[in-house]
């Protein structure tokens, strides 16, 4: 269980599978450095950033799915550990920022689509929504992508959001996190927090 977070009223966090770029947008989010790396599976345990001024935290969430070096049993319990988390701290989450890598999103999504599977992204989607969270898709790595709206029309389809994508900006956040390119999430997080009367909390996105 993921235990060292601190006693905050107010928190977003970050999530998505290993390697998408959660610890390297949580770094332009606060302007702190993080442990990134090319390897998946690098933030085995929450990483949180708070302001105690504010009583917020941000929290950038370990990475689910397939992580290099890391046994099948651990991968089940960190998504369990995340699942348990966001349940017990869901009057606080006022946006689930699901971190997706712009490249690879629609492939993986799709492979892992079948009669028993629902993929692990589109899951946690309908769970966020189910405890009354906004979800937020922050889809990362803009930067290897050239067919940008094509891509992005595939991904709201995936997330049962009606293209264009163009229509859900407050869901939908194209972004490059390792050019500090974040404005679009900027905006969407803004929204929600708009949405929570907590406009205090702007000034952070
Ligand atoms: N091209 C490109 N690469 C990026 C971008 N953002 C992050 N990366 C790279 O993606 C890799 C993974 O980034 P991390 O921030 O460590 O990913 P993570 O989601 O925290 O990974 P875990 O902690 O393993 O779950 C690093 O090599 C980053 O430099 C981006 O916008 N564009
Ligand atoms: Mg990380």
């Amino acid at each position: 269980m993921f235990e060292n977070r601190p006693d905050r009223d107010a928190e977003i966090v970050l999530l998505g599978r290993s390697n998408v770029g959660k610890s390297t947008l949580m770094r332009e989010i606060t302007g702190h450095d993080f442990t990134t790396g090319g390897k998946p599976g690098v933030t085995r345990q929450p990483n949180h950033y708070d302001w105690a001024s504010e009583s917020f935290v941000v929290t950038d969430l370990p990475g689910f799915g397939f992580m290099s070096g890391v046994e099948e049993d651990r991968q089940e319990s960190i998504k369990t550990d995340i699942v348990r988390y966001i349940e017990e701290h869901a009057d606080a989450i006022l946006a689930g920022v699901i971190v997706l890598d712009g490249k690879a999103a629609v492939d993986i999504i799709d492979r892992h689509t079948t009669e028993e599977e629902i993929p692990h992204a589109v899951e946690l989607y309908g769970f966020l929504q189910e405890l009354g969270i906004p979800p937020v898709l922050a889809v990362n790595k803009m930067d290897k992508v050239d067919d940008r709206d094509e891509r992005l029309g595939d991904i709201a389809d995936r997330f049962g959001l009606v293209p264009p994508w163009e229509q859900w900006r407050d869901t939908i956040a194209p972004i490059t996190a390792k050019k500090g390119d974040i404005d679009a999430l900027n905006q969407a997080v803004r929204v929600h927090l708009e949405d929570a009367k907590r406009d205090d909390l702007k000034k952070f996105f």
